[in-house]
């Protein structure tokens, strides 16, 4: 083997020339299909795949040949990024395989439309809509089990096959299992034990909030439906996977009508279309002097559904062509409030690609994945106060008292808290499939056993291995991580109280609008300008002054909600937890 650095760095320029060249190549081919699925451009996505994975194969065999004894950090760190290659490991039939299987499983989901008495509804924005706003708790049941009927049980054999494929490639990874190779992404040996600790320093938070909302829904549905010391019935959440309950504020909004926190209203009455949500999220991050959305990425971007009758995956999602020029966001814009802040935490990947565009092709990515699935939320942490969207004429007056606070609070706790343990249970259910903890005869059981564990709900009807309620949630047919979520989740809370901190804000957290502020955009742009360079912790130094991941802040912000709810909680004698498990009555 070769212990010649200058050759390892003539290596490594070469293979980010020709990195960039395949890398937007096949993301082109993605884009095409994903914005207009058909069997052509499926079958042109799963070649160019192939062809990547020959080249990645082909590279990996060049970087595995060297001897990294004596060589720099840098060097050592760009090889290794290129000596594994993930699915690219496995044999050509096996690859081939696989790539079938997931644009399959993608095709489904995305064009999955149960019908019902000659009407069929998307999931986008027709079910979506209904899980929102509905408060029939048998329509909601029939959205509920029609989804998964549609895109859940069908998926199983698929799935069982992607499984075995996975970890076939991880092993030729180096790695004993899928799980494994999705851990490696964060570069510690004991992720397992960071993201449990931080979920049982969340949890006492959640379980106050999911008392106070089962309350709220007894109030609403009745005994027949919820037992006050039990699971709450996952399809009354206002969500299709019960993972963010903001649609229940009208319930749960503790002083009512004290401060309107729900800008839709305001957005359709305003006349808002998905090009101005868009211009007015830019605005923001061109506000704290980061870079300004580029014109490709408003002459090609994909904004709405389109209406031509193509089918395209809804899923919103970000992309970076690897060409230093092309980035898009595809999104089929609802006028909502959800839809404006997802709006910003696609633009929030968008901005941290722009920051990075000139570093090695092998260092365009998150410091860890989390890292960039905080950054829009970040952001949108500052466009949520009632400060801020007065600034934007989204609502008419701010009320600045205690009551309006926890309104707030709530508001944002619905989105925030209530998602925390579906973000930490996602990967420890397909951890535990990967690792063969959870063999396929049990895993539609132990999909039930991790939501009720963790989230304290239950399916509205029993639930069998005939069913795979897992695959009715996007990222497990689509083969997408998810504890990067999780991580998200505490993150953003940490860079949000130093972001503030830099802006000068000094009130409360929950308060803090870092618009306008420059210094606030510098310290952050300076932490995405390091992509995947270094080790995480020392891009966390960089932005926050710690290596440590920590729950405090994000506890520091909700602290009024969360004596609010214990003492709403204790006033109406509730006990915290769902020990007593029954089963909700059928709806007639
Ligand atoms: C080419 C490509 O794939 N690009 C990646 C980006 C990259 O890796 O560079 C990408 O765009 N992924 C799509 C995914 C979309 C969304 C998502 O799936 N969110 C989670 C969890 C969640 C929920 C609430 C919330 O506030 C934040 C997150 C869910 O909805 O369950 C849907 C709406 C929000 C984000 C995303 O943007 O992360
Ligand atoms: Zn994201």
């Amino acid at each position: 083997s070769v212990n010649d650095e200058l050759l390892a760095k003539e290596f490594l320029g070469d293979f980010n020339t020709r990195a960039m060249d395949v890398y937007s190549k096949s993301a082109f081919k993605a884009w095409d299909y994903n914005t207009n699925i058909t069997e052509y451009n499926r079958e042109q996505m799963v070649n160019s795949n192939l062809e990547t994975a020959v080249f990645s194969k082909d590279m990996s065999g060049y970087a595995n040949a060297f001897d990294q004894t004596g060589f720099t950090t840098d060097t050592k760190r760009q090889l290794d990024s290129i000596r594994y290659i993930g699915s690219a490991a496995l044999p050509d039939e096996e690859l081939e395989e696989l790539e079938n299987i997931l644009s399959g499983m993608e095709s489904r989901y995305s064009t999955g439309k149960p019908c019902e008495a000659g009407t069929c509804y998307s999931l986008e924005p027709d079910l979506t809509r209904i899980m929102a706003t509905s408060h029939d708790y048998s329509e909601l049941y029939w959205a509920w089990n029609a989804w998964r009927a549609e895109v859940g049980a069908p998926a199983r054999e698929d799935y069982t096959r992607y499984v075995e494929l996975k970890n076939q490639a991880a092993i030729a990874n180096d790695q004993p299992d899928a799980g494994a190779y999705w851990r490696s992404y964060y570069e510690v040996d004991n992720l397992q034990e960071i993201t449990e600790k931080l979920y049982d320093e969340l949890q006492p938070l959640y379980e106050q909030l999911h008392a106070y909302v089962r309350r709220k829904l007894f109030n609403r549905y009745g005994a027949d439906y919820i037992n006050l010391r039990g699971p709450i019935p996952a399809h009354i959440l206002g969500n299709m996977w019960a993972q963010s309950w903001s649609n229940l504020y009208d319930i749960c909004e503790p002083f009512p009508g004290k401060q309107a926190v729900d800008i839709t209203p305001a957005l359709v009455e305003q006349n808002y279309d998905a090009l101005r949500m868009f211009e007015l999220s830019d605005e923001f991050f061109e506000s704290l002097g980061l870079i300004k959305m580029p014109q490709e990425f408003w002459d090609h971007s994909m904004i709405e559904k389109p209406d031509d009758g193509r089918d395209v995956v809804c899923h919103a999602s970000a992309w970076d062509f690897s060409n230093q020029v092309d980035f898009r966001i595809k999104q089929c814009t609802d006028i909502t409030m959800d839809d404006f802040i997802t709006i910003h935490h696609e633009m929030g990947h968008i901005e941290y690609y722009l920051q990075y565009k000139d570093l090695p092709v092998v260092y365009r990515g998150g410091a860890n994945p989390g890292f960039h699935e905080a950054v829009g939320d970040v952001l949108a942490l500052s466009v949520s106060t009632p400060k801020h969207l007065k600034e934007v004429g989204l609502i008419d007056e701010v009320v600045d008292d205690q009551e309006a606070d926890l309104n707030f609070l709530m508001s944002i706790a619905l989105d925030k808290i209530s998602f925390l343990p579906f973000g930490y249970l996602m990967d420890q259910y397909r951890w535990g499939i990967f690792n063969g903890t959870t063999p396929e005869s049990k895993f539609n059981e132990d999909w039930w056993k991790l939501r009720l564990r963790y989230q304290g709900i239950i399916p509205p009807t029993t639930r069998t291995e005939e069913d795979f309620d897992p695959a009715a949630k996007y990222h497990i047919p689509a083969d997408v991580p998810y504890i990067r979520y999780f991580i998200s989740f505490v993150l953003q809370f940490q860079f949000h109280e130093t972001l503030c901190e830099a802006a000068g804000q000094t009130q409360e957290l929950y308060k803090c609008d870092i618009y306008n502020s420059t210094d606030a955009g510098t310290l952050l742009a300076n932490m995405l300008k390091m992509g995947s360079s270094k080790p995480w912790p020392e891009a966390l130094d960089a932005i926050i002054g710690s290596t440590e991941i920590s729950a405090q802040s994000l506890i520091n912000y909700f602290q009024p909600l969360i004596d609010y709810l214990k003492e709403q909680n204790e006033m109406n004698g509730d006990t915290v937890g769902w020990a007593e498990m029954y089963t909700p009555k059928d709806p007639e």
